[in-house]
């Protein structure tokens, strides 16, 4: 996804060079477990806005889910390709 590939080269950007006031900064200089809690929440928040049938909610949920889990992932030094690889490999 287009916007997912370019929110991936920010946040990697962001992690070479700390911005002042940058949240994705913030979370880089607090390290791996506040980005895994960070996922873990709002994977949370995922599953309460599916179960409140709000689809505006869910939409919302799912995009703070994946831009922390784009964090994790330049974190942990996995892109974008490497999930379209393993997803590929999944198709039948
Ligand atoms: N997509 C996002 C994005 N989604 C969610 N968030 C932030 O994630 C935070 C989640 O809110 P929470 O209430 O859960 O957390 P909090 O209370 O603010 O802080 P903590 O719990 O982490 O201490 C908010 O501050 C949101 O602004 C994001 N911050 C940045 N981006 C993207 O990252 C780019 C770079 O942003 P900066 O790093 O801030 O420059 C931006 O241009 C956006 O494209």
């Amino acid at each position: 996804m287009k916007n997912l590939s370019e929110l991936y080269e920010v946040v990697l950007n962001r992690k070479a060079n700390k911005v002042e006031g940058s949240y994705t900064s913030y979370l880089f200089d607090k390290g791996l477990d506040k980005i895994l809690k960070k996922v873990g929440e709002e994977s949370a928040e995922v599953i309460i806005a599916a179960k409140n049938d709000d689809k505006s909610e869910l939409i919302y949920e799912i995009s703070d889910l994946l831009y922390h889990l784009t964090v994790l992932m330049v974190e942990k030094g996995v892109d974008y390709k490497d999930i379209d690889e393993e997803l590929e490999k999944r198709r039948k």
